[in-house]
C-alpha cells in the first residue's frame, strides 16, 4: 500500500491534526473543505454562494497538486450549516460539475449538522479516483 500526504498552499491550512488530502494509490480522499481563501486566511464572503465557490476552487487546487481532475470525483459528502441552502447549493454543485466529461454525477451524500469549524457555512468532503 502506497500512502502519501497532499499539501499545497493554494487551498487552506488544516485547521487541526488533519492533512489536506491523503492519497492512496489511485485513490483521493480530500478533507472537508470550508470556504477559506488561502490567500488571505479568512472566509471568501459570509453568503453559502461566496463559500460554495470557495470550496470548489480549494478542492480544484488540492485535485490538481494530486495530478487528478474533477472528472476523477466518485464521491462528495456535504455538511450544511442550514439544509435550507440545499437548492443553491446543488446549483452551484451542478454548474461544478457540468464542465466535466463524466456522464452522471458522483455519488453523495448531504446532511445539516450542528455546526461547522469556524461557523462555516458549507464543508464539503470529497473522494477520487483515477
Ligand atoms: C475542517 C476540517 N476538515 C476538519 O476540522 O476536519
Amino acid at each position: 500500500m502506497s500512502k502519501k500526504v497532499v499539501a499545497t498552499t493554494k487551498a487552506p491550512k488544516a485547521l487541526g491534526p488533519y492533512s489536506q488530502a491523503v492519497q492512496n494509490n489511485n485513490t483521493l480522499y480530500i478533507s472537508g473543505q470550508i470556504g477559506i481563501n488561502p490567500e488571505t486566511d479568512e472566509f471568501a464572503g459570509s453568503t453559502t454562494a461566496e463559500q460554495a465557490h470557495q470550496i470548489f476552487e480549494n478542492i480544484d487546487n488540492i485535485l490538481h497538486e494530486a495530478e487528478f481532475s474533477r472528472n476523477d470525483i466518485v464521491k462528495a459528502g456535504l455538511f450544511f450549516d442550514d439544509i435550507a441552502d440545499f437548492a443553491l447549493v446543488n446549483k452551484i454543485y451542478a454548474k461544478y460539475f457540468e464542465t466535466t466529461s463524466i456522464e452522471e454525477f458522483p455519488a453523495r451524500s448531504a446532511v445539516q449538522v450542528a455546526a461547522l469549524p469556524k461557523n462555516a457555512k458549507l464543508e464539503i468532503e470529497i473522494t477520487a479516483m483515477k
